[in-house]
């Protein structure tokens, strides 16, 4: 299959990013995070999520976030809600489009949102039917598509089903989540490939965690099987609170790089990107993730 001219990323570093920092990190610091992001040219920026604070106390502040943001035009801003309580704070806030998240797998389900997939999947219907109600679009996640902490191998049959049931219920793109990155090109082909005989490729995303060093090459066998949508978070912030051991995203910088080696577009300045990227480590204290900024700092 031919590499896709156009790459759309999804900016994730807010949300997944942030999510997962011991420290306390002021909504005027986040907020800033999402404008230099804005203004780096992401077309789209998860900013946080309606989940609950007892949960994850960092994602707290998402509402006052999306108060203070400069929003641009032609760029989504989104959240993620775990049930209609979440989505119902999100409406509130003025999001326009927001993120449910399932699973593969039944452990990994019930550590992260204290329900079974199937009840999550039910839970899942009344936001479905809300958002539709109001006009908002909502993206579908998987996790641990390609190896879960507690349960160990996946089934991509199983990953389908999952993916296959958040489709039909009306998200419009389903990001398949390799949550602890595990998964290597060969298992990410093969999972694209299983995957697509039920939703089809252009309706799916990658999202990969670098924490075994396989994330571009897990983004280069996903070009290759023709899917062009990648999370991707900026300085490689983040790991999931649920997942340990998951380090972080794949950093945006890294996956731009070598898109702009390829010569596909996304419309996104690295310089700019890069030092968002750095201004949010020196922030929190701690390196940039992004081997591409490191280098550039050298
Ligand atoms: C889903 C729940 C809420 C279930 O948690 P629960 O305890 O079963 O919920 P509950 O319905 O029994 O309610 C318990 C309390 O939570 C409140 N509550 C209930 N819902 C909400 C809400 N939306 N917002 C705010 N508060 C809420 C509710 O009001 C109540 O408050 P109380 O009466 O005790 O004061 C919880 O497990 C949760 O919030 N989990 C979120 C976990 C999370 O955010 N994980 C990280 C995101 S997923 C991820 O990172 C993976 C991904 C997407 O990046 C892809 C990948 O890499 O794989």
């Amino acid at each position: 299959m031919p590499l896709p001219s156009n790459v759309r990323l999804v900016e994730v570093g807010p949300r997944d990013g942030l999510q997962n920092e011991k420290q306390p990190i002021s909504v005027a610091d986040k907020v800033r995070l999402v404008d230099d992001l804005s203004s780096a040219g992401l077309s789209y920026i998860e900013v946080g999520s309606f989940v609950s604070p007892k949960w994850v106390p960092q994602m707290a502040g998402s509402a006052e976030v999306f108060a203070q943001i400069q929003q641009q035009p032609g760029i989504t801003y989104a959240a993620l809600t775990p049930n209609l309580k979440g989505f119902e704070g999100a409406l509130a806030a003025g999001v326009k489009e927001v993120a449910v998240f399932a699973a593969a797998s039944e452990a990994f389900s019930q550590k992260n949102i204290n329900c079974s997939i199937s009840e999550s999947l039910e839970r899942f219907v009344p936001v479905m039917e809300a958002a539709k109600a109001n006009g908002i679009r909502v993206r579908g996640y998987v996790s641990c598509v390609l190896g879960c902490p507690y349960d160990g191998a996946i089934d991509p049959q199983q990953v389908a089903h999952v993916a296959a049931e958040l489709f039909a219920m009306g998200c419009y793109e389903v990001s398949l989540g390799d949550t602890i990155g595990t998964g290597t090109p060969g298992a990410t082909r093969q999972l694209i490939d299983v995957v697509s005989a039920r939703i089809p490729r252009d309706k799916l995303a990658g999202h990969f965690h670098d924490t075994y060093g396989q994330a571009l090459a897990n983004i280069y066998a996903s070009l290759l099987e023709g899917v062009s949508v990648f999370d991707s978070s900026v300085a490689g912030l983040g790991g999931c609170p649920y997942a340990k051991g998951a380090s972080g995203n794949v950093s945006t910088e890294d996956v731009l790089y070598m898109l702009n080696g390829l010569g596909i577009n996304t419309g996104i300045d690295l310089d700019q990107l890069i030092s968002a990227g750095q201004r949010i480590c020196t922030l929190l204290g701690r390196d940039n993730g992004s081997r591409v900024a490191r280098a550039r700092q050298h």
